[in-house]
């Protein structure tokens, strides 16, 4: 990788610090606005010529890859983007490029009413379905199932630190959908009256396994003691291709102060310095494929250990860095 990359568009500079700082989050969101964000920088690129141009969106999908590591559609994202980059002039470049954004943005939203249809098909009149954080994939098939005249309730899990089971529960009322919120640590008790566990998925593995907020993992082992089926919705921009030739998914740490404020930390050490207290704070958690019923894809349903077929069928064999040529 080339280190004197050009400085890149101040829209991409901001929309890398919101993902970041989570100000843009989930899975499809993060991707659809890493595909707009390139689509910006070559509309506004002045570059003098193609290599200089091909180097500004470099820099750009760099930026961007850099903020946040788990969640692969942003990586398959900007892979996709950059590869429909082609011409021989800037403004071919740049036409073919924001096309290709505009393809890709297209194709996401598609998708996901795809895989909801799909998945609300898995759900009957008058089910609980049990929630974990937010997943606007997993919410395309809440909304299907809606849509299709069936009565669904929703146990929602608040999901710390973040709370992002209150965007969920906000999103479900404006459907309709009696909610009941309850605490992570409430969520075995609440299982006994749910009929499904649905969740999205920030990474999905060669093997089946699935990568999403922390909490997911003993939710599932938690369902599958109860034998409720656990359901994840997730489009195949959720597969992550590095996975078949090894390479783990790296799970994010995010900041303590997102568990315990300064104060809160104070107050803990009391008296003590504080060197022997460690506040580990990990974004997601892995959940292994035998506690999981069904993988939900815009290509159909499928059990988690068939999943590396279709990841073969398409991805090939990629890997590398998204701008790698
Ligand atoms: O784990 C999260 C969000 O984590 P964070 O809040 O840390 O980004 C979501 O379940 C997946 O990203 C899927 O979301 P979607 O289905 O919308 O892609």
């Amino acid at each position: 990788m080339d280190d004197s990359l050009p400085a890149v568009d101040p829209d991409v500079a901001a929309t890398a610090a919101d993902i970041a700082e989570m100000e843009i989050r989930g899975a499809a969101t993060i991707a659809d606005a890493a595909a707009e964000a390139l689509a910006k920088q070559a509309e506004r690129s002045e570059a003098a010529s193609p290599k200089e141009f091909r180097r500004q969106l470099r820099a750009a999908a760099k930026t961007l890859y850099e903020t946040r590591p788990t969640a692969v559609s942003l990586p398959n994202a900007l892979r996709y983007v950059l590869r429909g980059m082609s011409g021989e002039t800037v403004s071919e470049l740049r036409a073919s490029t924001i096309a290709r954004a505009e393809e890709f943005q297209v194709d996401l939203a598609q998708a996901q009413s795809k895989l909801g249809e799909i998945g609300s098909n898995r759900l009957r009149d008058g089910d609980v379905v049990m929630t974990h954080c937010h997943s606007t994939d997993a919410l395309s098939c809440l909304e299907a199932a809606v849509e299709d005249g069936k009565e669904i309730e929703a146990i929602v899990k608040e999901t710390r630190p973040r709370k992002q089971g209150h965007i969920t529960a906000r999103q479900l009322r404006e459907l309709g959908v009696p909610v009941t919120l309850v605490v992570d640590n409430a969520a075995r008790r609440y299982l006994d009256r749910a009929d499904h566990v649905l969740v999205g998925a920030d990474s999905i593995a060669a093997d089946g396994s699935v990568i999403n907020k922390v909490g997911t993992s003993g939710l599932a082992v938690n369902a599958r003691e109860r034998g409720v089926p656990v359901m994840v919705a997730a489009q195949t921009i959720k597969l992550h291709p590095d996975t078949m030739t090894g390479h783990t998914v790296e799970i994010e740490m995010r900041a303590e102060r997102e568990v315990v404020s300064d104060e809160e930390r104070a107050d803990i050490a009391g008296e003590q310095s504080d060197d022997g207290l460690t506040v580990e704070n990990p974004a997601f958690d892995v959940t292994p494929p035998r506690y999981v019923d069904a993988i939900v894809t815009e290509r159909g349903q499928f059990p988690p250990e068939s999943i590396v077929i279709l990841m073969r069928e398409l991805f090939g064999e990629t890997t590398g860095e998204p701008w790698a040529p």
